[in-house]
């Protein structure tokens, strides 16, 4: 397929330069779409069906036997040898069980190691007296050793992430998930399958993915093109609002006025605030004649306008053809004929342009969030009755902003401005959002995100328990009202495909203190050992590298995760003692298998072996103790094969 596409020859296809280069881009990235990955096997199952499948049904009719892979591969006469994973037909290989064989009288799934095919394993669905067992194919591929950035699951998608994966386009789906359920795997997995059954609409539109940090997204980043959708953009909710510089940072109260949603209202009045109604009438002179709108009437103009909800800046192009189709109706009262290049000329004369000036100025979206945090009484006339004074006083800047430039931004600002702009201009609305680590957002980051999917869908992913924001969500129906999803399915996921069943009880005793209404995660790793907790009575950091090399004598990565405030003197004794490491979301080679970890930026990742340094260090690293528990409960679900704690001073009492 990849030499066919390669052989293509578009010399002599007639069109124009344009055309050319779009066809010979297109080629290009076929051709890099069906690049071959040494690792990457290109079937990973086989359905044997009962009898035929109805032609409408599947992708390869004709046959019983289907392979699945990881994209649609056809052999010289175009018949298909291998069905794409997210054909209709494929659902069946996730969702076919003994209970419901769907027809299916044997499944086969293959094991590969490095890309070599090395086993496979039959299941005969339909057969009444073989035993259900355990999959060790299955066992052995969920617990492969972590090195590298995230990998695709296409080949062990379990029924009930099949279901959220598949889930229609048109519906946003939310869902809460405890560490290790697979819900950014679900959430990758989403747009692949989205693209693949409407690739036509949201190509178009365009799709993307938002995590919470760039090391996030650099761990993710390899899943989609390895399932071969290269063209999903990734962003941080920050980047997304990038309208100004952020040069400084809030104080947690400030921060947490500035991301609730009543600040909608403050910046809707705010954008308005510069309309005002005329005294004067509008003379407009035309040839020897003068045409006069009188003040009643451009009120009436002006009021329809303010009242109707439309976009400031579409009501403030169209406040000069109101007023110019004004003039043109008195003209034809008059006795003139005028045409439609005679309202556009009234619409840009200078006394048509003067109106709009004094009664429906521009807004500039970033000057006017500059006037709102630096101007006290500007601020309060916008905020009467929605903020209280003190409130006010809390967002105000200590010192008023210069400029845009000069402005001391922060990051809560910028989602300010970014709502002010929509206010003017209405965003563009993308096919389909992923949301993941949605509980850290403020209702102001969820409508920010809202705006960008009005017309298209979301998928929202998220765990109440890890949320360490200071206006992290407590709710999700809450926060899907935010984003303009009102009523979205909540699904939830409580089987726990990373960590360890020791590992995340034993995290789950802090679930009380810090998310008291969800219950534990389950764990299919039941491994024993894998949780070593010890008290050092001196010289923490040597135990914890003692430790670091232990984990480094396995196979795997390691993390070593810490409070921000211990990085350096960690970072120190891991140079002194000539152990190279990494950052977060730089790729694990073979060399390099350690990283270090602020607990700052541990969220979504993962390790097979993590190391923790002194949880009470990493509670006391934040502003509040269920903040510092929260941090502690992602810190101490990262590991997958084993987590070692390391404390010198009390554990924290809600461990137990
Ligand atoms: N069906 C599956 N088969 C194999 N591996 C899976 C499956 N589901 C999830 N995993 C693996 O489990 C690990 C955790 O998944 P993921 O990171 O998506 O979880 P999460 O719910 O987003 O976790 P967190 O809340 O910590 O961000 C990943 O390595 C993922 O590949």
């Amino acid at each position: 397929m990849r030499e066919d596409a390669e052989q293509l020859d578009i010399s002599d296809v007639a069109g124009t330069w344009v055309t050319q280069q779009v066809l010979h881009d297109q080629i290009q990235r076929r051709i890099a779409a069906l690049a071959d990955l040494a690792d990457t096997p290109l079937f990973f199952g086989r359905l044997d069906f009962l009898r035929a499948i109805g032609e409408d049904a599947s992708e390869g009719a004709g046959g019983s036997r289907f392979y699945i892979g990881r994209r649609h591969v056809h052999d010289a006469e175009g018949d298909p040898m291998v069905i794409d994973w997210r054909a209709p037909v494929s659902q069946t290989f996730y969702q076919a069980s003994r209970k419901d064989p769907m027809d299916i009288a044997k499944r086969r799934r293959f094991g590969y190691t490095g890309g070599e095919l090395t086993a496979y394993e039959d299941e005969n669905l339909s057969d009444p007296a073989e035993i259900e067992q355990a999959s060790a194919l299955l066992a052995a591929e969920i617990e492969k050793p972590r090195v590298g950035p995230m990998r695709d699951i296409v080949a062990t998608i379990q029924p009930e992430q099949d279901e959220i994966v598949r889930a229609d386009v048109s519906g946003t789906v939310c869902v809460q998930g405890a560490p290790g359920t697979g819900k950014t795997a679900v959430g990758l997995h989403r747009v692949a399958y989205l693209l693949y059954a409407h690739r036509e609409r949201l190509a178009k539109a365009g799709t993307l993915v938002i995590g919470p940090n760039s090391s996030f997204l650099s761990y993710i980043e390899q899943v989609l093109p390895a399932l071969g959708e290269l063209d999903v953009a990734q962003a941080t909710v920050q980047q997304l609002v990038a309208h100004v510089e952020v040069r400084a940072q809030d104080a947690p109260e400030a921060a947490v006025i500035k991301g609730d949603a009543r600040l909608a209202e403050v910046l809707r009045r705010a954008v308005r605030d510069g309309i005002t109604m005329p005294t004067e009438p509008c003379m407009v002179v035309r040839g020897s004649r003068r045409w006069r709108v009188p003040v009643y009437e451009l009120i009436e103009i002006i009021e329809e306008l303010a009242g109707r909800e439309i976009r400031y800046g579409a009501a403030m192009a169209a406040l000069p053809q109101r007023i110019a189709h004004a003039v043109l109706l008195k003209m034809e009262q008059g006795g003139e004929a005028p045409d439609d290049r005679v309202q556009d000329a009234v619409a840009r004369s200078r006394e048509v342009k003067a109106v709009v000036k004094a009664c429906w100025p521009a807004v500039d979206p970033a000057k006017l969030v500059l006037r709102l945090l630096g101007d006290a009484e500007f601020l309060a006339r916008c905020a009467e009755g929605i903020l209280t004074p003190e409130e006010q006083a809390a967002i105000l800047w200590p010192k008023p902003g210069r400029s845009v430039k000069t402005a001391p931004w922060t990051a809560a600002d910028a989602v300010l401005v970014d709502e002010a702009t929509d206010l003017v201009q209405r965003t563009p609305s993308l096919g389909h959002v992923v949301l993941d680590e949605a509980q850290d957002l403020s209702p102001m980051q969820y409508r920010a995100v809202g705006r960008r999917c009005t017309t298209g869908s979301a998928t929202v992913l998220g765990d109440l328990a890890q949320g360490t924001t200071p206006w992290a969500t407590a709710s999700w129906p809450e926060a899907l009202r935010h984003l303009g999803k009102d009523g979205a399915h909540v699904e939830e996921l409580t089987t726990g495909f990373r960590v360890p069943e020791q590992v995340i009880s034993y995290a789950s005793r802090l679930l009380p203190s810090i998310a008291p209404g969800l219950a534990p995660a389950t764990s299919i790793r039941t491994g024993q050992d894998t949780l070593a907790i010890r008290r050092v009575a001196e010289d923490l950091t040597g135990a914890v590298l003692a430790a670091c090399r232990e984990a480094l004598g396995r196979e795997g990565s390691t993390g070593l995760i810490a409070a921000d405030d211990r990085l350096q003197a960690l970072e120190a004794a891991l140079h002194a003692a000539g152990m190279p490491f990494l950052t977060p979301g730089t790729e694990t080679t073979a060399e390099a298998r350690l990283t270090l970890v602020p607990a700052s930026l541990a969220k979504g990742l993962e390790y097979d072996y993590v190391v923790l340094d002194e949880p009470a260090a990493v509670v006391a690293g934040e502003p509040d103790r269920r903040t510092g528990l929260r941090r502690l409960y992602v810190a101490l679900t990262r590991a997958v094969s084993g987590l070692t704690v390391l404390h010198a001073e009390p554990l924290p009492a809600e461990l137990g």
